[in-house]
This record gives structure tokens, sequence and C-alpha cells, in this order.
């Protein structure tokens, strides 16, 4: 066994949150290793975040010229290049990969590539990619190995050798027929996506709608956007079975309140959601306990059932977006220096990066009324904010959800261009606990989406007497 290194932290996954504070903890002068398996920088940037929003854009580029004729421009026979659309998203991961790589540097934190596990409490074994073994014991040590995609036990799946995110990303031609099974963030941002390169796209989801967590409303609009493009979505449809290999020619069987139906396809992509990365790493011999869904157990202080490790990021089960992460990062660095910072007392945005986007800050109206907690709602159809009539993005709608007790905005959800963009203004409002009528009653630009706001706020009902 090789001899034993010590550090101040080893950090064991270079997760979203884990690199940071790994780079924080080097400038401060701490000794600090990460052990990092695949992926300089995590999967954000790898496989993840980075590389399907970079497609994404490719896919609205070519959306945009394919109806331009709409606007006045007319552009004959366009081709979509797959083999470019890869290779620009190549050059932004190699340039990721050098900043990555120059911030280990400046930090002083080292970088080993090589799969990680615990062989004893804080004692971290490392085979390295390049050969051989390192052992390396923390002061602290850090969990953030993140999640892997979830390949349910459906018959025939294994064999059909299903593309995840991660080869999807990496196809340089489009599938004629894609098959997507499950209608959650990654299967409707490349399911828009690859309908745009071209491709014919059936999206299967078991559940009675897409983006569960969502209400209805804002599942039906997601809806009508995918189908009004082409998309065919089977809902309420349970994969049965599958015959075929990806890329050469897949039969699925789904049972649908019609009885069962074959869909036939050339490629398969699989999303239906994340298994944390924690079975293999020997947590049991670092005393660090799961819960019952395979998650580090942690608590609000993001600290382990270990003294002394910590985790954080998508194996510590918080919500799976990089920014929560990156807020992990900013709760462990400051626990670790004595400070008392929480999980439980945050207000988390997201954007499904579709186009337009669906963006959402705070309680759905669903959200509230499971959590009894009264309400007022207001919405205002993109339609009736007057900037999507110069631009003609008039799809989707701006959801405001407002305390039946005080002016308090609770939730907002919008489907609609800029929606990411224009949530922060709201988000800025919740945490200021603002009152709706600030926003109602403020002047906002002409000609801008966020215009919106005072005719969605002019809607919100009066406060009962
Ligand atoms: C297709 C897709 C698109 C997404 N888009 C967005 C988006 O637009 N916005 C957003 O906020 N979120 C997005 N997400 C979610 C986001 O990518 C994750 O929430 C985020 O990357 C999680 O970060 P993390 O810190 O938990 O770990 P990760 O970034 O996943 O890093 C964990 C790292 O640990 C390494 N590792 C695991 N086990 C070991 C081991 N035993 N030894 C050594 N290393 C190990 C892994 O190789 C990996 O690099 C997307 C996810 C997917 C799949
Ligand atoms: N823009 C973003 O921020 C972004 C983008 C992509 C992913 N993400 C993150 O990554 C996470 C994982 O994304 P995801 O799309 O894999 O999961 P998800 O949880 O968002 O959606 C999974 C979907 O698959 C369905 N499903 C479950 N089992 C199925 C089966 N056997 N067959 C068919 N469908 C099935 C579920 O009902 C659900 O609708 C998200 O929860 C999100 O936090 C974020």
């Amino acid at each position: 066994m090789s001899q034993a290194e010590h550090f101040d932290v080893v950090i064991l996954g270079s997760g979203q949150g884990g690199k940071l504070l790994a780079w924080h903890l080097g400038h401060s002068g701490k000794k600090v290793a990460v052990v990092e398996r695949r992926w300089v920088g995590g999967s954000c940037p790898a496989v993840a975040c980075l590389p399907s929003k970079n497609e994404l854009w490719s896919a609205r580029v070519a959306h945009l010229v394919q109806n331009a004729a709409q606007f006045g421009t007319l552009a004959a026979n366009v081709k979509i290049d797959m083999r470019k659309v890869r290779s620009r998203k190549q050059d932004m991961i190699d340039r990721d990969v050098d900043f990555h790589l120059g911030a280990y540097k400046s930090s002083g934190a080292e970088l080993i590539m090589g799969s990680g596990r615990f062989t004893g409490p804080k004692m971290v074994e490392v085979v390295l990619n390049g050969g051989g073994t390192r052992v390396l014991i923390g002061n602290e040590v850090v969990i953030n190995v993140g999640t892997h995609a979830a390949i349910p036990d459906i018959p025939g799946l294994e064999a059909a050798r299903a593309l995840t995110h991660i080869e999807a990303l990496e196809l340089d031609y489009q599938p004629s027929h894609l098959i997507v099974l499950g209608g959650g963030y990654v299967g409707i941002e490349m399911a828009q996506a690859y309908r745009r390169f071209g491709s014919r796209v059936t999206m299967i989801e078991p559940s009675r709608q897409l983006m569960g967590r969502e209400d209805a409303d804002v599942a039906e609009e997601v809806l009508g956007i995918l189908t009004a493009e082409g998309i065919e979505v089977l809902l309420d449809a349970q994969p049965v079975c599958v015959y075929g290999l990806s890329g050469d020619g897949i039969t699925l069987t789904v049972q649908t309140a019609t009885g069962e139906h074959k869909v036939e396809g050339n490629d398969l992509l699989v999303a239906v959601g994340r298994i944390p990365n924690t079975s293999d790493i020997g947590l049991d011999k670092a005393g660090v306990a799961l819960d019952a869904r395979g998650y580090v157990q942690v608590n609000e202080r993001l600290e382990t059932t270990a003294p002394g490790v910590w985790a954080l990021g998508e194996c510590a089960g918080s919500p799976q977006f990089t920014h929560v992460s990156v807020d992990d990062f900013r709760i462990v660095r400051d626990n670790m220096a004595g400070g008392d910072r929480r999980t439980d007392d945050r207000l988390i945005p997201y954007v499904m990066f579709t186009d337009p986007p669906l963006a959402r800050a705070g309680l759905s109206v669903g959200e509230a009324q499971r959590k009894g907690i009264p309400v007022r709602v207001a919405k205002l159809p993109m339609n009736n904010v007057l900037r999507t009539e110069a631009t003609d993005e008039t799809q989707g709608f701006m959801k405001v959800v407002v305390s039946a007790n005080d002016d308090r905005i609770l939730g907002f959800t919008m489907i609609g261009s800029e929606a990411g963009e224009v949530m922060a203004a709201i988000q800025t409002a919740m945490l200021a606990e603002l009152p709706y009528t600030k926003l109602r009653d403020a002047v906002i630009t002409h000609l801008t989406i966020a215009e919106g706001f005072g005719p969605l706020f002019g809607k919100v009902p009066p406060r009962a007497a």
C-alpha cells in the first residue's frame, strides 16, 4: 500500500461546489487535494449544462434560419452540419478545461486524476488514471461525486445501448427518428434541439403530464410548444420492452390507456432521472451514512454523519442544479470557517432552457395548496406583453403567486422569451420581501418583456377584507 499523504482538505469528486472550495482553500494557503476520475471541472462544463446549452443554441439558430422567411429573410437550401455543431461544443469544452487547469494551478490545489474511494475514516485511496495508487488523508474531507443517468429496468433496454445525455451530445448525425424516454428537463431540452436539427422525435412519459413538479397549466403549455414543433408526445405511456440497438433501429413497446403500442425509431435517449455516485466509494468504511434513496445523509449545514466529513451538490441530495452546488460550496466554506450557514432557508430558482424557456422561483400554485398556504394568483399570457407584438414570441405566460395574508410574492413561473432573466428581477423582489404593488406600480422600460409586470401584478385579486 502507498505511503499515506496528509492534506488539510481532501475533496472527492471535482463537482461544481467542490472545485470552487478547492480553489478558495488553496488561495487561503491550505494544502488541498481534489480527486476526479473523468472530467476536469466536473459534469456541468463537460457533459451537462454548458455542452447542452451550447447545442441548444445551435438548434435555436437552425430554427430561426429555417423560419427566417416569416421575418423577411429568405434563406434557401438550409442544411445542418452536426459535425460543426459538435465541434463548436467541443471547442468550448476544451477552453473550459484550460480555464479549470489554470485555476487549479494558480490556487495551489492539487488535481489528482483517478477514482477515489474511502478505505477508512477521512482516508481516500485513489486508483490513478495514469497507473498506480495514492492514499490521501484529510483533516477534513468533502464528498462531491455527483450523480449519473438512471437506466430503468425495462426488458431489452440495457442491450439496446441507449444514449444518455452524454452520448446524445456527441452525436455527429441527426437521428432520423429519436425516441426519448422521460419528459423532464433533459428529455425536453434535447427533444426540442434534435427536432430543430431535423429529427423526427417521439417522447414517452409515464406520468399524465410533462415536468411533473410544475402546475398542470405549465405542463400543458410546454406540451403545446413541443407538439407545435412536430414532437410527438405520448403521456401516460409505460415503457414495456425495448427491441434493437440504438443507432441501428429500435422498437419500443409502450402500454397506454388504449392498449399496447409499438414505437419504431432509430436512436433511443434515456432521460428518466439520476442515481447518486455513492454506491461503490467505501462510505461505510468512513462512517458516512446514506439516506433511503442512496444520497449522502447530511444536516442543513452539509455535515455528514462522520465528523470532519462534508458533502455537497447532487450526491448530498441537494436540488439538481449547478447554482445549488455552487451555493453548497458557500455554505461549506463558511461553516468550515466556524460560521453557521444553512441549506433550508434559500430560495432556489431554475430555468429549463427550451425556446421559449420555462423559469420558476418559489412556490407553484399546487405547492402552495399542498402546504396549506392561502394565496392569490394572477396570470398574463405572453401575447398581452407588448414586446411580443414586435418579436412574434407570443407563446407562454407569466404567473405569480402572492400571499393572501400580505402582499409578499411567494412564487413566479414564466414560460416565455427571456424567462430566466425576467425571473431574476422577481426573485430579487422576493428576497427583499417587496410588496407586489411596488412592481405593479414601477415604471418599467417600454418595450421590454418585463413591461408585463404592470399588467400581471395589476391582475392580482385584492386581499379579502
Ligand atoms: C444534460 C444536463 C443538462 C443540465 N443543465 C443544467 C443547467 O442548464 N443548469 C443547471 O443549473 N443545472 C443543469 N444540470 C444539472 C447540473 O449539471 C448538476 O446539478 C451539476 O453538475 C451537479 O454538480 P455536482 O457538484 O453535484 O457534481 P458534478 O458536477 O456532477 O461532479 C461530480 C464529479 O465527481 C466525479 N466523481 C464521481 N465519483 C468519483 C470517484 N469515485 N472518484 C473521483 N471522482 C468521482 C465525477 O466524474 C464528476 O466529475 C444539467 C444536467 C444534465 C444532465
Ligand atoms: N436546465 C436545467 O437546469 C437542467 C437541465 C437538465 C437537467 N437538469 C437537472 O437534471 C435533473 C435530471 O433530469 P432528468 O430529465 O433526467 O430527470 P427529471 O426528473 O427532470 O425527469 C425525468 C422524467 O422521466 C420520467 N420517467 C421516470 N421513469 C421513467 C421510465 N421508466 N420511462 C420513461 N420515463 C420515465 C419521469 O416521470 C420524469 O418526467 C433534473 O431534475 C434537473 O434538476 C437541469
